[in-house]
């Protein structure tokens, strides 16, 4: 059977990011560029002030020289004309620095009496000044392609002049549950039934991921209707289902899609949970089919669904985050397959502690309450024990945020 790494690597290598599409700056908030973009111009535009005080030349000023005050240069409107020997002019921050300047002085290190100021202290040439292009020049690349667009990148770009981005298409999902047994929220479940929770599940998934989710009418485990669902969900740019991925007798989601021409990437993988996790493609549709079980859905999706999602937006690293953490409780080790495990993570003092989530079956939700992280336990290893550092693959940050 597959390693994890070994069916990560085929998705990863099966997969590329969808085309560029070319959007507004402010509408590109969390996407990822395609190509490379420079800047419009040099940053700053032109020397100016970093200090509200007075600009002059520094050249032959005494130490305790007097200047006299020959007028304004304010940030959109500097002063006209250049500065004289002996003079000075009032700037206020961002001004445009006034020709003949070359020097800053903020205005409370300086006394001012009708219309002269005085130095209180010496000055070094050049103080408080931000000169033309030192931060970039016009033309510099600001941020390569696969840059994820966060607020410091789209006030960098903004500064630069780019108005409009080329960024990869984000996916739109189908998101397909099957299985005769489930029933929608709102409906009691009658004997044998349960609710349809890996909709749910799987949709907010998504939405911390930033796709838009198209889920799809839950399809029994009839042939007819389960091909027709899935031929519907592959309109979309990728399909997951969940259910119907083992080795029961209405375990249909393989058959159904290989009438559809799905072509197989891989069939089962050692882990524990989701060991029955399908991945292929129809045409150029890639297809998860995610156990069924709600832990072991989950658990696929981070681990083989997400960075799929992250390669197709075109992230530079669509690998999950991994983080050093310390057990707080200790955890049975053994098994044939490499175990992944649900847990807790909080910060204290500088470092990140892991606590396992309490029952961890797979068809067990309550495992994903709280769950922040995954804790990989090698397959064949002993156990582990409380205190120990472990390497833990972080959903969610310490605080709230996807990470
Ligand atoms: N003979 C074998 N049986 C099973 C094997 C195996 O290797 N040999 N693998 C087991 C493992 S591991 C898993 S995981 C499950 C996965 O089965 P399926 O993907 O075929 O899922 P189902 O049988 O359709 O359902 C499993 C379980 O999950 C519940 N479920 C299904 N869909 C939903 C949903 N949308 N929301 C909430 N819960 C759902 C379903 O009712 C079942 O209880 O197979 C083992 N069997
Ligand atoms: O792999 Mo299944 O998800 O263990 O129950």
């Amino acid at each position: 059977m597959l390693s994890y790494e070994e069916a990560l690597d085929i998705i990863l290598r099966t997969l590329a990011p969808l085309p560029a599409e070319d959007i507004a700056l402010p509408e590109a908030l969390g996407r990822a560029l395609a190509e490379a973009v420079p800047s419009r111009w040099d940053m700053p535009p032109a020397d100016n002030s970093a200090m509200d005080g007075f600009a002059f030349a520094a050249a032959g000023l005494a130490p305790q020289g007097r200047l006299k005050v020959a007028g304004l240069s304010r940030a959109g409107a500097g002063f006209p004309g250049p500065v004289l020997p002996g003079e000075a002019v009032k700037i206020m921050t961002g001004a445009p620095l006034p020709e003949g300047c070359d020097t800053v002085v903020p205005i409370e290190v300086v006394e001012e009496v009708a219309g002269v100021i005085e130095f209180r202290s010496s000055v070094p040439n050049g103080d408080h000044v931000r000169y033309q292009g030192e931060e970039f020049r016009q033309g510099e690349t600001l941020l390569g392609a696969g840059t994820t667009l966060r607020a410091g990148e789209i006030g960098l770009l903004a500064s630069a002049g780019v108005a409009r981005v080329r960024v990869h298409r984000q996916p739109r999902v189908a998101l397909l549950t099957t299985g005769d047994e489930l029933v929608d929220i709102g409906v009691r479940p009658g004997p044998g039934q349960i609710v349809n929770s890996n909709r749910y599940l799987l949709t907010a998934r998504l939405q911390e991921e930033g796709c838009t989710v198209w889920p799809l009418e839950i399809a029994g485990d009839q042939r007819s209707e389960l091909t027709d669902r899935l031929a519907q969900g592959l309109q979309a740019d990728v399909l997951i289902t969940t259910g119907g991925v083992s080795m029961g007798d209405y375990d249909l989601v393989q058959s159904c899609l290989k009438d559809l021409g799905f072509e197989l990437g891989f069939w089962k993988v050692a882990i524990k949970p989701g060991k029955p996790v399908l991945f292929g493609r129809v045409g150029d549709k890639p297809v998860f089919g995610l156990p069924g079980n709600p832990a072991a859905a989950a658990a696929t999706f981070q681990l083989f669904v997400r960075p799929a999602l992250r390669r197709l937006c075109g992230y530079c690293d669509p690998l999950p985050p991994r983080s050093r953490a310390t057990l707080t409780a200790p955890v049975s080790g053994g098994g044939n397959r490499r175990q992944f495990l649900w847990g807790a993570v909080v910060e204290e003092d500088g470092r990140y502690l892991f606590t396992p989530s309490g029952k961890q079956g797979s068809g067990q939700t309550r495992s994903l309450q709280g769950a922040q992280a995954l804790l990989p336990v090698a397959a064949g290893s002993g156990d582990l024990a409380a205190g120990q550092e472990v390497e833990i693959m972080l959903i969610y940050l310490p605080g709230g945020a996807a990470s």
